[in-house]
């Protein structure tokens, strides 16, 4: 029996197209769980175990790791191109490809020959203008229509390296649904065009042509199936170790956790023939979020190569992302085998080429991933980075070279090529730690800890009224009107002042201090005082002025080095019965100190800011 709970009695929400769930609570839902039934139409679709066999017993992949890169294939000229608005033309390929090119990539899916005059000329371009280095091999993709297969030969000819990679769909509704072909039909029309593969390529006696398959939609395939055309292809190309050929293994549209597409990789991995022919290449899509986990697990479970996008760009929500996967093995201490070391330059050229943005929360790319706005993350952040330097300092080496364990940092932005200048971002989320942090950065302040919650909670009070971020500059006039400004503004003004040390350990200031607008309503007074250093002095003749003040804390730091160099100045004092920061800033470290003291007094007599 579902358990009662009230129906939704939010009949007012301002959603009026939703339809806040309503139906039971299932009978067996624990009693802090309270969803309800819905009226998504969820029974229209089918679970993936249900669609496609996976025969693996025995998982080995588990406990399996990645301990050096795949191949890395990008596709973003092909498949991420075909996915675009507005295609590349030959420039912006161009400049794609020599990114690439630049990158690391030694093999590189270049374009859809028979598709279009775009595709074919870039490929015409690339064999006549030098742009594919030695070590550089291009692949050209084409289905299995003989027209179309001429045409990709036609279009390779005279390129040094290339694979020519053949495609058929091979999933039930695909061949049923699109092809309208049997099962065995498929294989013929697969074989066919393989052997007319095969035929061309041992017409160009001294061209290096190497092969690759794709059957498409591999993940919802019967594996028999699979291995049947895939064995076939193996043995007409006749695979070997020094030529081997690539069967690729996609999941066109993703339809199961990456559990499911793991294991479907691990039975391929342990049943395809002549395994030492073969590369086994994954080629997964994003449909379910989980691209980069299917092609991580697909290595696990023995895929060599990896073929994706740069960012993902891809057909619906994209090919698996590259960028994300390699830098995934270097946070694992392990060599990407590609170049990021300038980030920023890949992700603008990307976004010139295809004329799409790279999300700001994208993994390592983002323009806001290596930035924390919330004040613990701030905090630990700040401290880590501190840890780090001493941790440099003590090993000897460089900050770029010693082991990076920084909170809430999962890589060290510098490895990217990145600043730490917008690690730590202010706003009504954050705390005292990164408050303090960036006016160290920015402003070479050393707030002292306990003036830090204090300011806090006065950038606290700005960013909550205006709803938006602090940054350095803002910070640090803050610090200046909060802190600095009193000592200067008034209401009591310091006139011309002298201190002395009459006799060792005694001090005594003479000073001229007035109250009041700037007109001096009050007129000035001379007042004098000593003690047993100038600040102690310097209170005893405020005091003498009807200003008694207690210095609870004092702290001070030279801005730069060098003698004409600032001073800051901070004290805490008690006056009456509240404590109050004042700071101030000169050349000379006294006159810093009796400013502070002074905007104390000033801040204590407006009431400002005392606890
Ligand atoms: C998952 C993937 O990324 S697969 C790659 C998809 N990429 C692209 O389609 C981009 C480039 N494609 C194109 O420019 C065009 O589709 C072309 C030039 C290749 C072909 O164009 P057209 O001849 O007009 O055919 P169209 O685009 O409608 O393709 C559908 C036909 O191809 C057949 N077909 C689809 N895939 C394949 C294949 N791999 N092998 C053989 N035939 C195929 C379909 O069954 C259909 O045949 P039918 O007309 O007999 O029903
Ligand atoms: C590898 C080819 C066929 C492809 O892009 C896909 O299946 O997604
Ligand atoms: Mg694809």
């Amino acid at each position: 029996m579902p358990r009662s709970h009230s129906a939704n009695s939010a009949a007012t929400l301002p959603f009026p197209t939703l339809r806040t769930p309503a139906g039971p609570v299932p009978a067996d839902a624990p009693a802090w769980n309270p969803q309800r039934g819905s009226a998504m139409p969820a029974h229209r679709y089918r679970p993936a175990h249900d669609r496609v066999a996976v025969p693996l017993t025995e998982r080995a992949w588990p406990a399996a790791r990645i301990e050096r890169a795949p191949l890395w294939v990008p596709v973003d000229l092909r498949d991420g191109n075909q996915a675009l608005a507005e295609p590349m033309d030959t420039s912006r390929k161009r400049r794609m490809f020599d990114l690439l090119v630049a990158m690391g990539f030694k093999e590189i899916e270049v374009a859809y020959p028979s598709a279009s005059r775009t595709d074919f000329d870039f490929v015409r371009h690339l064999a006549g203008s030098g742009a594919v280095p030695d070590e550089v091999t291009v692949v050209v993709f084409t289905p299995a229509r003989r027209e179309l297969i001429e045409r990709t030969f036609e279009a390779i000819e005279g390129l040094p390296r290339t694979v020519v990679h053949l495609y058929t769909p091979t999933a039930p509704t695909w061949r049923e649904v699109v092809l309208g072909r049997s099962r065995d039909e498929v294989h013929r029309l697969v074989r066919a065009a393989a052997t007319q593969m095969a035929r061309l390529a041992a017409a160009r006696p001294g061209a290096d042509i190497r092969f690759q398959f794709s059957p498409e939609v591999f993940n919802l395939t019967e594996p028999d199936l699979v291995l049947e055309i895939c064995n076939g292809l193996t043995e007409l190309w006749d695979a070997a170790p020094d030529r081997p050929v690539t069967h690729n293994l996609p999941a066109t549209v993703e339809v199961a956790t990456p559990i499911v597409y793991a294991d479907q990789i691990e039975y391929m991995h342990r049943h395809l023939a002549r395994r030492d022919g073969v590369v086994l290449s994954v080629h997964p899509h994003n449909d379910r979020g989980t691209g980069v986990a299917c092609a991580e697990l697909a290595v696990l479970a023995g895929a060599q190569r990896v073929e994706g996008c740069l960012f993902g760009n891809g057909e619906r929500t994209g090919n698996v992302d590259l960028v994300t996967l390699a830098l995934n093995l270097h946070t694992q201490g392990v060599d990407p085998m590609l170049d990021f070391s300038d980030i920023g330059t890949v992700r603008r050229t990307v976004e010139d080429c295809i004329r799409l943005p790279v999300h700001p929360r994208h993994p390592y790319a983002g323009e806001l991933v290596h930035t924390a706005f919330s004040g613990t993350h701030q905090d630990a952040i700040s401290k880590g980075l501190a840890h780090h330097a001493r941790r440099a300092a003590g090993l000897g080496v460089p900050e770029c070279e010693a082991p990076w364990e920084v909170p809430y940092l999962p890589v060290d932005p510098a490895d990217l090529g990145c600043t730490y200048e917008a690690v730590i971002r202010v706003n009504s989320q954050s705390g005292k730690g990164g408050i303090a942090h960036l006016l160290q950065v920015h402003h070479g302040l050393d707030l002292p800890q306990d003036l830090r919650p204090d300011f806090s909670r006065t950038v606290q009070r700005a960013t909550d009224d205006s709803g938006q971020e602090a940054t350095p500059k803002d910070l640090w006039e803050l610090f200046r009107s909060t802190y600095l400004a009193p000592g200067e503004d008034g209401p009591l003004t310091l006139g011309p002042w002298t201190a002395t040390e009459p006799a060792p350990g005694r001090h005594r200031v003479r000073c001229e201090l007035s109250e009041g607008d700037a007109e001096g309503e009050e007129g000035p007074g001379c007042y004098e005082g000593s003690g047993n250093g100038p600040l102690a002095a310097f209170a005893d003749a405020l005091a003498a002025a009807g200003h008694p003040v207690d210095i609870l804390a004092y702290a001070e730091h030279g801005l730069a080095s060098g003698p004409d160099s600032a001073a800051v100045a901070y004290v805490q004092c008690r006056i009456g019965d509240a404590t109050y920061w004042g700071a101030g800033q000169d050349t000379s470290v006294l006159t810093a100190s009796v400013r502070a003291v002074l905007s104390a007094v000033n801040r204590a007599s407006g009431n400002r800011g005392g606890r």
